[in-house]
């Protein structure tokens, strides 16, 4: 049977939606690859030209007596963009989507805006050997070209501008030597560089013992070309950062890249500092608050060889380094990590891909790694590294766990404890500063009791119902439906009801309780302008506040040496998200804001409200003990058939019509029972949590299986499936594997 591969030609414009098809001749099918750079004829002089393998079939997409053969597979100085079409066909395939979302993932793509660059028209040969090309390949009279060659003879380059307007050459003429090879187009660009406006200080941090040990462990298996993944699970304010830059520096001095992700929140003035101390110029960001335009820039730049280091949130994993040496992930269990659109990938795992395919070395760093990650590293697919204490002997912050209903039996209302109101006093006295975090995530509409602390749960599932209009309560597991209870079953208290305080509001109770104490607030609302979240943060930083409140954004990687109380107002929130992750980012949560306390000179405390002292991710987030949580959280994902130990693929189908999303689910459902999986569990169809956005209706189904590429094989077949029998326009299929969020 033959073999055809679709190849795009041009990876630097807009045009990746346009592939072509090209026969692979029968001597070149067993060295064949997605991603591979080849030569094909191209065009009506069948012109030689470089493109990229993006997919091979057996099906020719046209007359197969047209399609022309591939020259030669190109094997001298394979480029960074295959090893990037390598890595979208790797994650077109494990997280489904088309092959051009994929790769418009995966690579940096010029957009219009980035085309008004200035050009420069250059001799790609010695005037000599031009001049000799010219003649060989042109007729005598051509005037324009032989007038273009002469003042290029004479002055080397011009800009393209110029050569159109003064010298009255179309640029169909510079196309024309061009391909002849004998001049050639120089983007001559200013790059835009993020950085340039700093200060570099050139101290360098010299690492304790512990630090030295887990660079020298990591170093040592680099040195000897063989890569791996590491977990560096290092306490807060343990000194993973400098322990990063150390290894940074190291794989630089080689004369390779690196790139670092950390989350968005957390790539802070205070981080982009401590990189560009170190690296100064060869670093570069990446940010929301670039424009497109100078993200591509950045792109360009670490392909030019212009920087070694890039940082970026997740979409710097696709920095086109070819001679990537190390990809370090801070503060890995963040779930900002994972795409939320197709293909839905994340980014720990393409790291891994890539690492793979470039034989860099992958860290991954935190002080309350993800599930996932802390599995594997005990099953010995990554190695593990620990830094157990705190840089320069500081104590980790004694936690206090306060009772709520404690406080509501003695009377006290107010949504700050006794205990926390104590130690606020104190700082306030001593003038110190303290923050206090509001969990928001659990805001998606339990229904609690505030006398006993009781939350309503399915009777068949382990999650709580969510509140929904008319005031029924729904399990969004199983779809059981209830009516919500006027009293507490469980001690018949009246104080029943959705729990929602926001930041303003304790902004205000902290103003009538403290009058002399000054607030900051960070939320949504504060930092909705562009600079807003740096003002607050370098506002808290330089003491213009005692008191800073705010979201889970407060917690993320900060380092205020002069906070020494933390108080966590509502625990309890994050446990009764509909989601099987809610006790790990309960307990990430507490340990994270916890770990902002003390990290100068003086202790922290830290205090923690909650209705269920009892929970163990409550208990292990005050004795700051990581291992606590994992072992029975681990036990509680094995029963249930979650992940990490078990596989979860969720289906969501979204249309407008709700009838015809029912039955595209029904139809799926039906299709998969078909394949008759032993090993498969399917549950649904049923609404996922938020069952309608923007009048769109959703419906999904989970599909848990112990084994991951069964899964895959799974999408697989449906994505053939509804190819061939496509349930017509406005109906979306959407596959996750092992989703961060619930549905
Ligand atoms: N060897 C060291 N000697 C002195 N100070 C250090 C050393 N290593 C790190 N520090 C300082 O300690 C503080 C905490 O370090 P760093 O931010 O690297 O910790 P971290 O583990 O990344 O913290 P977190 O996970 O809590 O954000 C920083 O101010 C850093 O400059
Ligand atoms: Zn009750
Ligand atoms: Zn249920």
């Amino acid at each position: 049977m033959a073999l055809y591969a679709d190849i795009i030609i041009d990876i630097s414009l807009e045009k990746l939606d346009r592939t072509f098809q090209y026969l692979v001749p029968e001597e070149l099918e067993q060295d064949i690859g997605i991603g591979m750079p080849i030569e094909v004829p191209f065009g009506k002089g069948s012109r030689r030209i470089t493109g990229y393998v993006v997919n091979l079939t057996t099906e020719p997409s046209f007359d197969p007596a047209k399609i022309k053969p591939i020259f030669n597979i190109k094997t001298d100085g394979i480029p960074i963009e295959a090893e990037l079409i390598s890595l979208a066909a790797w994650m077109r395939k494990n997280y489904g989507g088309t092959m051009n979302q994929a790769l418009k993932t995966v690579l940096p793509i010029k957009r219009k805006e980035n085309e008004k660059q200035k050009q420069t028209i250059a001799l790609a040969l010695e005037p000599q050997a031009a001049r000799t090309l010219f003649l060989e390949k042109n007729r005598k009279n051509s005037v324009a070209r032989e007038r273009l060659l002469e003042a290029l003879i004479e002055q080397g380059e011009l800009p393209k501008e110029i050569i159109t307007k003064k010298l009255g050459v179309s640029t169909a003429v510079i196309h024309a030597l061009e391909e002849q090879g004998i001049v050639k187009t120089i983007s001559k660009r200013d790059y835009r560089n993020p950085v340039a406006h700093l200060k570099k200080s050139g101290n360098v941090t010299v690492l304790n013992a512990a630090q030295q040990n887990v660079v020298d462990t990591v170093w040592e298996q680099m040195k000897n070309h063989q890569p791996k993944t590491y977990l560096l699970h290092g306490v807060t304010g343990s000194g993973k950062t400098e322990v990063y830059m150390e290894l940074i520096a190291r794989t630089v001095a080689q004369g390779k890249q690196a790139i670092v992700l950390i989350p968005e929140i957390a790539l802070t003035y205070q981080t982009v500092m401590r990189f560009y101390n170190r690296f100064g110029e060869r670093v570069s960001i990446l940010n929301s608050r670039l424009s497109l335009g100078e993200r591509f820039d950045q792109y360009q730049r670490a392909k030019n060889g212009e920087i070694d280091v890039m940082i970026g949130p997740r979409s710097a994993l696709f920095t086109p380094f070819s001679n990537l040496g190390i990809m370090i992930i801070d503060e890995e269990h963040e779930t900002s990590y994972k795409s939320e659109t197709v293909p839905r990938y994340h980014a720990r795992e393409v790291a891994a891909k890539r690492a793979e395919l470039c034989g860099a070395t992958l860290v991954l760093g935190s002080a309350t790694p993800s599930l996932e990650s802390y599995y594997k590293a005990k099953k010995g697919e990554y190695t593990l590294l620990e830094l157990t204490e705190r840089v320069q002997n500081r104590p980790l912050p004694v936690c206090h766990v306060i009772d709520l209903r404690d406080e509501l039996k003695q009377g006290n209302r107010s949504i700050l404890s006794v205990k926390l109101q104590e130690l606020m006093e104190e700082r306030l006295h001593k003038g110190e500063q303290m923050m206090l975090f509001l969990n928001r995530r659990g805001l998606a509409g339990f229904v609690s009791c505030r006398a006993c602390g009781n939350v309503i749960k399915c009777p068949h599932c382990d999650v709580s119902l969510s509140q929904h209009q008319g005031g029924r309560l729904i399990c969004h597991y199983c779809g059981y439906e209830t009516e919500q209870p006027k009293v507490c079953p469980v001690c018949g208290s009246k104080y029943i009801g959705g729990f929602k305080a926001g930041t303003q509001k304790i902004e205000e109770i902290v103003k009538k309780r403290f009058p002399e104490a000054r607030t900051i607030r960070m939320d949504m609302d504060t930092t909705r302008t562009k600079d807003g979240y740096e003002k607050i943060l370098s506002a808290f930083s330089n003491r213009e506040a005692d008191i800073l409140i705010g979201t889970q954004m407060i917690v993320k990687g900060h380092d205020f040496p002069n906070v020494t109380l933390v108080g966590v107002l509502a625990a309890d929130m994050s446990l009764y998200i509909h989601d099987y992750h809610s006790a790990e980012r309960t307990f990430q949560l507490l340990t994270q804001a916890a770990g902002r306390a003390g990290r100068g000179s003086e202790p922290g405390e830290v205090v923690i409200q909650t209705y269920t002292p009892e929970h163990y991710s409550i208990e292990a987030a005050k004795e700051q003990d990581y291992r606590m949580f994992y072992e029975q959280e681990i036990r509680y994902r094995d029963l249930l058939n979650y992940p990490p130990v078990w596989n979860l693929l969720v289906i969501l189908i979204s249309s407008r019509e709700e009838e015809n999303a029912t039955k595209a689910a029904e139809q799926i459902e039906k299709k998969i029972a078909q394949m008759q999986l032993k090993t498969v569990a399917v549950i649904g169809p049923t609404e996922p949590a938020v069952a309608k956005i923007n009048d769109i209706y959703r419906k999904v189904l989970y599909l848990k299986c112990g084994n991951y590429d069964t899964l895959v094989e799974i999408k697989d077949s449906l994505e053939q499936y509804l190819e061939k029998e496509p349930f017509g326009n406005g109906i979306g299929i959407q596959f996750d594997f092992n989703p961060v969020h619930g549905f």
